[in-house]
């Protein structure tokens, strides 16, 4: 079963994700983008490069994609495990479709879900921390291009709009409340979609 954790950044996802892997040890925790690939790095450089083409940023996270999922995600989904990814397609439909909302592409975050209906395996469930922009820049830090606010509200519309589309596959989860509290929250969550698994 694949399983995704989804949210602006700052939302507390990756809090989430550490936690988790001490209480669901049996798991493979994975992420996008990949920490442990070229293909990594080469998305990591173009966050880090404020001149970095839009569409080409998209097909470097999107070569990112098909290696981790070739490489990671359907072996260990072959193998019967449960997969946590910290981030995966829905953030691509939604920071992509927004950096892209005054490119040439008409309806941006539909020529991406297109790209990848092609080859990507969805999630079964996608877990998503919910927060403000403003609350989500202010713990982020802001510390790159995709951390600012304005932008960060572009991105939370589109992930409405991704949960609006498939909203038995998504479980909100109220990100503003204290680590502790979204922590039991996505516990019983993932309890809940693993024992109607
Ligand atoms: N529920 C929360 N309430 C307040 N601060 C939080 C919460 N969850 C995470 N943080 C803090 O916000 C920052 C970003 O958290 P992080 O887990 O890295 O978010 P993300 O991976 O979604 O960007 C960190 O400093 C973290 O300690
Ligand atoms: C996976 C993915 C991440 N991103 C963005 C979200 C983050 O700002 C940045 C790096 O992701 P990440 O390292 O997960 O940052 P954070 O832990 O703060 O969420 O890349 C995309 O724009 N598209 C994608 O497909």
């Amino acid at each position: 079963m694949l399983v995704t954790l989804e949210g602006l950044d700052g939302s507390g996802k990756t809090t989430v994700w550490e936690a988790l892997r001490d209480t669901y040890s049996d798991a493979v925790f994975t992420r996008e983008p990949t920490d442990d690939s070229w293909y990594g790095e080469a998305v990591n450089r173009a966050i880090g490069d404020d001149d970095a083409d839009p569409l080409a940023t998209l097909f470097l996270f999107t070569a990112d994609h098909a290696d981790h999922l070739s490489r990671v995600v359907r072996p260990a989904l072959d193998a019967g495990e449960l997969v946590i990814s910290d981030r995966y397609s829905d953030s691509r439909y939604a920071y992509q479709g927004a950096s892209l909302r005054d490119s040439d592409l008409k309806r941006p975050m539909e020529y991406i879900r297109g790209i990848h209906s092609a080859f990507t395996r969805p999630p079964d469930k996608t877990i998503y921390l919910d927060v403000d922009p403003e609350t989500a820049a202010a713990r982020s830090g802001s510390t790159n291009k995709f951390e600012q606010a304005a932008y960060l509200a572009e991105v939370r519309a589109n992930y409405e709009r991704l949960i609006e589309a498939e909203p038995d596959r998504f479980v909100r989860i109220d990100a503003t409340q204290s680590p502790e509290e979204v922590l039991d929250e996505v516990e019983a969550a993932l309890d809940d979609i693993l024992a109607d698994a």
